[in-house]
């Protein structure tokens, strides 16, 4: 047994994990990072980038297709979705070497390639090592939650971490789950030539505002993608390329091939947690503001701890560790300016409160404010002028800001500024944006928002003819 005593101990080398890892060592700690399987995580092995690489492969098959609108001739679109598979392939081993065990090495972290498990408050198992470190930070993610749905045991069934891998074409695919996974690869998979089911229990794109999720639902409609709401699975049926799915309601759905996006569950099995006194809940480790868990010496971020489950949420809260850990300074959790994008095309991203949720805590000092893409010019030569920007606004400040269109995780960040640093619409509004962008559409928010009060005031209106009637 070899024992290690670094500052820091960091178990998984995730989105999360790597951040603080490579923080850490470069402030001068001395840490172990621990990784059980692929270097990188779930983002860029399994999730984030794999599915945005495909979702760029339906991107160009779509745009062969509809290219006549521009005056260019439509052609059927020879999709191979093998060398689509190899396109994916290819972009996770360009972003590999960022994540890789020789860079971290190189910044002086010690990388264990083993799972670690508790086996003390203080100490943590890793193949023949024991690591007794100074403060520990769990960072081991998510896995596909796959749920005891009578039949599933007995077909084929891909997950996120499969499907990647898959070099068949679908003929139908169902997808259990409309959330943002269920609903990402559905479309590129429609683009790539596949029919496509998506069987959702509840809403689809649950967690966003329906009146955003309407404007990606119908290129949906458009698409061809079956979208089944309120079927919830119970029964799967079937082999290998014909498989059933029975609704609770009594609907069955026939595909080729089933994918599973039910949500996730946290991956704390081989913890051993109870040696450590960490706690869970029924979402994940349970976590503090300040991401400590029941242990005090140990923290856990990103997806196991159960919160927001994204990459830029598990990079944010391995910040507030480095704050904490290394410079003992006190670091609270903050989600109100976590912004969130599904990028299905058109995208829908969002920040702060939903509607729903701003017009709950600020009732009647809440302002909404609209401003649609079919009033932006460069929408409108592109084509893309589906969707619109909502921004909630209280008494000058917005609140949350949902954005359903071309390009709305990129235009939502503006957004991520204003909220994180609680700007008011009157910075947005006093922003010169170069024309012709999307991006302009942020600031004819802002208008829309101050042009009510500037064209409407009768006040204003007195005020101007006063100035006129003095003025030399
Ligand atoms: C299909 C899909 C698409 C997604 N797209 C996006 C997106 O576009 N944008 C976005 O922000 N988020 C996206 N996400 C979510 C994002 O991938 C996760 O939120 C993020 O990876 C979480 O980072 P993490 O560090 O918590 O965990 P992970 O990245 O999952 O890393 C955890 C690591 O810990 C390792 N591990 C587990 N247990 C142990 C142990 N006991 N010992 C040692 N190592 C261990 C695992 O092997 C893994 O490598 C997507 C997810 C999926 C599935
Ligand atoms: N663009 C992004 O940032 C992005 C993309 C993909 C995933 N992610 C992350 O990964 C997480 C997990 O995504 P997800 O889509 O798997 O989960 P999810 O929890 O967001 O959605 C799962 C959906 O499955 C439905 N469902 C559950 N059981 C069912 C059943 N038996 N039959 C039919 N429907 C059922 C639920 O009602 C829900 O709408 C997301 O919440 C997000 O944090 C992010």
């Amino acid at each position: 047994m070899h024992k290690l005593t670094p500052d820091l101990l960091v178990i998984g080398a995730g989105s999360g994990g790597l951040s603080v890892a490579a923080g850490a060592a470069q402030m001068g700690a001395s840490v172990v990072l621990l990784e059980g399987h692929r270097m990188g995580g779930d983002c860029l092995n399994f999730g984030c980038v794999p599915s945005k690489a495909l979702i760029a492969s339906g991107k160009a098959a779509h745009a062969q297709a509809h290219a006549a609108q521009y005056g260019v001739a439509d052609v059927t679109p020879a999709v191979d979705y093998a060398a689509a598979k190899d396109h994916v392939a290819g972009v996770i081993a360009q972003i590999e070497p960022v994540d890789s065990q020789e860079r971290f090495e190189g910044l002086g972290v010690r990388v264990i390639r083993e799972y670690g498990a508790f086996i003390s408050p203080s100490e943590v198992r890793a193949g023949p090592h024991i690591i007794s470190a100074r403060r520990t930070v769990i960072a081991t993610g998510s896995s596909p939650l796959v749920p005891p749905i009578p039949g599933l045991d007995r077909v084929p069934y891909e997950t996120n971490e499969t499907i990647f891998e898959l070099r068949e074409r679908p003929a139908h695919l169902l997808i259990i789950g409309g959330g943002p996974i269920g609903m990402e690869l559905a479309q590129a998979h429609r683009r790539l030539g596949c029919d496509v089911t998506v069987i959702e229990g509840a809403k689809v794109m649950g967690q966003d505002d329906p009146e955003m999720v309407a404007v990606v639902r119908a290129r949906f409609d458009v698409e061809g993608i079956a979208i089944e709401e309120g079927a919830m699975a119970s029964e799967i049926r079937g082999t290998a390329g014909a498989i059933e799915i029975e609704a609770k309601d009594g609907r069955v759905f026939k595909g080729s091939h089933l994918l599973m996006a039910v949500g996730r569950r946290a991956n704390t099995d081989r913890l051993n947690l109870q040696a450590a006194g960490v706690e869970t809940t029924t979402h994940g480790i349970r976590v503090d503001a300040s991401m400590r868990t029941t242990n005090r010496r140990v923290h856990a971020i990103g997806d196991v701890a159960g919160g927001l489950q994204f990459t830029h949420v598990a990079g944010y809260q391995a910040g507030l560790i480095i704050r904490q850990a290394l410079l003992g300074l006190p670091a609270k959790n903050r989600t109100d300016h976590m912004p969130w994008a599904t990028y299905t095309d058109p995208e829908l991203a969002h920040i702060g409160m939903t509607e729903a949720v701003a017009r709950e805590t600020h009732g009647g000092n809440l302002e909404v404010i609209r401003f649609p893409y079919n009033h932006n010019d460069r929408a409108i030569a592109e084509r893309k002028t589906d969707g619109l920007i909502k921004v909630m606004v209280v008494r000058g400040r917005p609140v949350g800001v949902s954005i359903a269109g071309a390009q709305a995780g990129e235009l939502i960040n503006l957004w991520a500024l204003v909220i994180a640093n609680r700007l008011k619409m009157k910075h947005v509004a006093g922003m010169v944006a170069p024309y012709p962008t999307l991006g302009e559409i942020n600031k004819r928010a802002a208008g829309a928002y101050f042009s009510p009060r500037l064209f409407d005031s009768a006040m204003v209106k007195r005020v101007v003819r006063f100035v006129q009637r003095w003025l030399p």
